[in-house]
């Protein structure tokens, strides 16, 4: 009944890297035009909203970290936890939209965690959670899950409107425009992606500096309509010019992300090639100079730091000459606001005295995988019917299939430029759907008791080619920005200083689930680290050491150390063995007591029980991890890759618990999730 609906509902949104919070500014846009009174709030803002008054509540929270709610949720969990009663939210019905990764063991587990405590404090669900995979593109949950929110909404809240009246003007015009039937009045133009047995038709590929991508159109061919379209996105963005010209002379642009500590510019001050040459992937390590922000720049091994990494500048210049920007306006001062009524993305937010340029290099991410939105958007500014009849089947049902192709090739936003030539959007309108560019993360290598005036650290070069049948070429943000920044060594072991003043803007991000050497020094430490997940234990190890010099200093010779075992991993063990001089001299010395080296790419590796990886090196070694887990309280480490590894070790660890402490799978599974919980074993993951 009408009268026991509420008038209004709230939408709560925790994103880290602005997808949660994309989704949850749309519902509360498509929300308003059909006709229900809502808001929409970051979570931490506790002062902006009072969950007493509200009686319907969404919730949008994606994952960081290994499970970990977003940090702009830290504070909403924080207000959940310390609630007593179990009626506290009696009062309120709820639905939860989780954002994970299937690539991470523990997938949306955040949303999980919200609705357990939601209903643990007497909120009632009114429809089901939404678990969104990127793996697999977030709009194959996402899309239905919203499209199926309203008639569940409107059955807890008033709606002003009926839902029939709610015509989505955007969706009616394209199927309008399109008409498809197999017949098109350009049926003799050739599509610029057309590929009806994979190959490209199009002779002339070779667009500078983008790649066209593949698509197999023969769906489109056949589809009577196109359904299931996103909506237009709203315009918020305006970009204010003023006509002074900006240099831009300092490696910290004047508008940035918000970062959890200040940023700082520290100076490159060596590098050092840790691969062979002939090595699969090249590995660098950096030291950064930070002896001037000592204070700032706080550290324990384990902590990992935050690099502001530009995008190409090629890139960036190349992209606005495809939009057809002037070269005279690139440099120019400009602000970002929004239109009357809408609210301009967080990452846009401090966009002020700025320059379009900076704005392409430092705010917007043109790299990542384009989201539905964009497709949708581009449709609306492409002259060429074939080309946004393409772009809007891409982002219907329809085109579902040749959505995952068109991601797996991974295009830039220039790549989906130079497909689609007669798309010329306005770099305003980009502005509303691009995500923000994002810090990337390093775990620091160096123990602050060795040196305090270095941060070092150590990444792969990220540049591969998209599988078959694309095989493009494609390279990272950050780390090719580094590479070229630090003169590309190619030699291995040679510690190179550098004289040129190069400064890189970066900040800290201490670690904040205890992912360090423990406090009781007698505890022993297991370390499961290939590639170059080896990083913090490289830290944890000469932590250890410098303690151990102390207390002998000291004379406290009988402090009993526990034991530290590595279980690193590489392919070849003449090319990429990663500190492998490092490692040696510490299991030389007896600060290591174990190091363990699987080597993957072996001529025996995986024959005759001979170990590939960490996890099988784990497994030979069973009885006495056990032993140090079971008597002796150790605590287990694990760093690197997300996908393949941590749910290969942790399935390792499962069995040795199986094998040796006589108990159920399914129980040895729980136990990990305990001591997951009682910081006894720790991850720090990257997918
Ligand atoms: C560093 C990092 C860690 C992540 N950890 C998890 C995780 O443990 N579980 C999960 O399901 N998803 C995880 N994700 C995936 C995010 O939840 C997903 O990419 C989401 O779309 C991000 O949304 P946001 O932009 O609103 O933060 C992680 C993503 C990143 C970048």
């Amino acid at each position: 009944m009408t009268t026991e609906k509420s008038s209004r509902f709230l939408i709560l949104y925790a994103s880290q890297t602005g997808n949660a919070e994309w989704i949850s500014k749309n519902i509360h846009q498509e929300a308003s035009e059909r006709g229900f009174a809502n808001e929409c709030h970051v979570m931490e803002e506790l002062d902006e909203f009072d969950l007493s008054k509200e009686n319907v509540l969404i919730l949008v929270t994606s994952n960081t970290g290994d499970g970990d709610p977003p940090d702009n949720a830290t504070k909403f969990f924080r207000f959940l936890r310390k609630i007593k009663s179990k009626t506290f939210l009696s009062h309120l019905k709820f639905t939860i939209l989780g954002l994970g990764d299937t690539n991470y063991t523990n997938f949306n587990n955040t949303a999980k965690r919200l609705e357990k405590r939601m209903i643990e404090l007497g909120a009632a669900p009114f429809y089901d959670k939404g678990l969104a995979d990127d793996a697999m593109g977030l709009e194959t949950t996402v899309d239905p899950w919203i499209a199926n929110l309203w008639p569940e909404l409107a059955k807890v809240c008033v709606q002003k409107r009926k839902d029939n009246d709610f015509q989505d003007k955007n969706l009616i015009e394209s199927i309008k425009t399109l008409s498809v039937n197999g017949k098109s009045e350009n049926n003799e133009k050739s599509l610029p992606i057309e590929t009806p047995n994979g190959q490209l038709v199009d002779k002339k590929m070779n667009i500078v500096n983008g790649t066209k991508i593949v698509l197999d159109l023969s769906e489109l061919a056949k589809a009577q309509q196109l359904t299931a379209l996103p909506r237009i996105p709203t315009v918020i963005c305006k970009i204010i010019k003023s006509n002074e010209k900006r240099t831009i002379n300092s490696s910290t642009p004047s508008f940035l992300m918000n970062t959890p500590t200040p940023i700082v510019n520290a100076r490159l001050e060596a590098v050092r090639c840790l691969t062979h040459p002939e090595a699969l992937k090249r590995t660098i390590h950096l030291e950064l100079d930070i002896k001037d922000f000592q204070e700032k720049l706080e550290f324990i091994p384990g902590d990992s730091f935050g690099i502001i990494a530009p995008n190409s500048e090629k890139l960036s210049l190349e992209i606005l000459k495809t939009l057809g920007i002037d070269e005279n306006e690139i440099n120019q001062e400009i602000s970002i606001e929004s239109v009357e009524g809408t609210e301009l993305p967080s990452h846009l937010k401090n966009a002020k005295s700025t320059s379009i340029k900076e704005l392409l290099q430092y705010g917007v991410d043109l790299t990542s995988l384009p989201r539905k939105a964009l497709l949708r958007l581009m449709a609306e500014y492409t002259a060429d019917e074939e080309e946004k009849k393409t772009l809007l089947f891409l982002c219907s049902k329809q085109g579902t299939t040749q959505f995952i192709r068109l991601r797996e090739q991974v295009p830039t936003l220039l790549d989906l430029l130079v497909t689609f030539p007669s798309c010329k959007p306005p770099l305003e309108r980009l502005l509303d759907v691009l995500p923000s560019q994002q810090p990337r993360y390093y775990s620091i290598v160096n123990s602050p008791l060795v040196n305090r005036d270095l941060l070092q650290f150590a990444f792969n070069i990220v540049d591969y080619k998209t599988p078959d049948p694309y095989n493009t070429r494609k390279y990272g943000v950050c780390t090719p920005w580094l590479d070229n920044l630090s003169g590309y060594v190619k030699e291995r072991n040679e510690r190179i200083p550098l004289t040129t003043k190069i400064n890189i803007p970066i900040f800290m991000k201490p670690n904040p689930h205890g992912f360090a050497v423990p406090a009781d020094i007698s505890r022993p430490i297991i370390m499961i680290g290939p590639g170059t997940g080896v990083a913090p234990f490289v830290g944890f190890i000469q932590h250890r050491e410098q303690q151990i010099i102390v207390e002998r200093k000291l004379n406290n010779i009988e402090k009993i150390f526990g034991e530290m075992w590595l279980f690193y991993g590489c392919r070849d063990i003449e090319k990429d063995y990663l500190y492998r001089e490092e490692l040696e001299r510490f299991l030389e010395h007896g600060i290591l007591k174990e190091l363990l080296v699987a080597v993957s790419r072996a001529p025996n590796a995986g024959l005759n029980g001979n170990p590939k990886y960490v996890q099988d090196l784990l497994r030979k070694r069973g009885q006495e991890i056990y032993e140090l887990l079971d008597q002796k309280n150790a605590i287990i480490f694990v760093c690197g890759d997300a996908q393949g590894m941590a749910k290969s070790v942790n399935d390792a660890l499962a069995d040795i618990l199986v094998d040796h402490g006589k108990i159920k799978k399914s129980d040895a599974l729980k136990l990990l999730v305990q001591w997951m919980n009682d910081k006894r074993y720790l991850r720090d993951l990257w997918s």
